[in-house]
């Protein structure tokens, strides 16, 4: 299969993040993408492409304009006011306060337009953003032309991005601009399988209202796991979407034997949905050794993973996401995409 990777997500190389009260070294680092191009090169998966250039157009038909148009002027807003380092918000609109008012200086905006804390921005964010875009288009391209699979070397993901909010270490919601572009481009149904380890808000939040695109999440219980506020068994959908979405939520010390069978529950939903195409949020933060995460997952489970999805029998299009254990964040990736192949 084919991987698409863009060089432009180097520039995105944050100071220090906010963790546990503190300011330390990012956990979402250039070297993540470095180890998997490496190990997609190692195992022969298949060639490493640089994507086609896209406009924001595909991303405008999920995403808030107002957000898309904030994200590519937010450094240059927060630089013109003398910052050199990370652009972080620091105040939210949450209950009590007022949203209503799209707000003008830069500080306000990081608030506005953000969940939490977690999505800085450097001098080279924006365009590290667009090539993960790039990425996640160019491969669901191959997949809607034919091809069974295709996968997106995404940094920054996604799937913590709303249609008009960031978080998470997410900017723009790579797989979810990517399954729109799948139903625009002959996809009448549209499956997203998010694998990573953490609920993905944003995916849930685009798609809840709609029955063209079912997502399923397997993920960190939300009542003691990042995002916590999204997640739980009960959010099936609203309205044309009643019924489209599905929440896995798993326990701390999860290990394959439970978190394989929510997988076989989840693909279940996906072949009664009838999918014409499946997308992968394809995180690997479910790693027993992950440094933010608490499921254990070992290395052998991941091809299991792949070859469960195979079974679907779907084009199917990897988008990644999470996965911070840098020593094997490669062999478990591309071990989902050789399991996937049956090799
Ligand atoms: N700092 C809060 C944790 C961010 C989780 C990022 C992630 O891996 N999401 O899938
Ligand atoms: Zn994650």
């Amino acid at each position: 299969m084919k991987t698409f990777y863009s060089e432009a997500h180097r520039g995105h190389a944050g100071h220090f993040e906010l963790a546990g009260g503190r300011l330390v070294p990012c956990f979402e680092k250039p070297v993540r993408a470095e180890y998997v191009r490496a190990r997609v090169e190692e195992v022969g998966l298949g060639p490493v492409l640089a994507p086609k250039s896209w406009s924001l157009d595909a991303a405008a038909r999920v995403h808030d304009a107002g957000y898309l148009d904030f994200l590519g002027r937010a450094w240059d807003m927060w630089a013109a006011e003398g910052n050199h380092t990370t652009a972080l918000a620091m105040t939210w609109p949450v209950r009590g306060l007022r949203n209503d008012i799209v707000p003008t200086s830069i500080e306000a905006m990081l608030g506005y337009y953000s969940m939490d804390a977690g999505a800085g921005f450097m001098p080279g964010t924006y365009a590290a953003i667009r090539g993960s875009l790039d990425c996640a288009l160019t491969a669901a391209e191959c997949v809607a032309g034919g091809e069974a699979a295709a996968f997106a070397l995404c940094r920054p993901p996604g799937h913590h991005a709303g249609s008009a909010f960031m978080g998470g270490y997410c900017f723009i919601n790579n797989a979810s601009v990517a399954a729109q572009w799948l139903r625009d481009n002959g996809a009448a149904r549209v499956a997203i399988l998010d694998v990573d380890y953490h609920h993905g808000n944003g995916t849930q939040e685009i798609f809840y209202a709609r029955g063209d695109v079912l997502v399923c999440n397997i993920h960190g219980d939300p009542n003691t796991e990042y995002p916590f506020f999204l997640g739980h068994v009960d959010e099936t959908g609203t309205g044309a979407g009643e019924g489209a979405n599905a929440n896995y939520p798993l326990p701390f010390g999860t290990d394959f034997e439970s978190w394989g069978a929510a997988l076989d529950h989840a693909c279940g939903r996906i072949e009664a949905f009838g999918a014409d195409v499946v997308v992968v949020s394809l995180g690997v933060d479910t790693f027993e050794r992950d440094p933010i995460s608490h499921f254990k997952l070992t290395s052998a489970d991941y091809p299991k993973i792949g070859a469960r999805i195979a079974k679907l029998g779907r084009p199917t299009l990897f988008v990644f996401e999470g996965g911070y254990a840098v020593d094997e964040i490669g062999i478990n990736a591309v071990g989902v995409l050789t399991g996937f192949e049956g090799r």
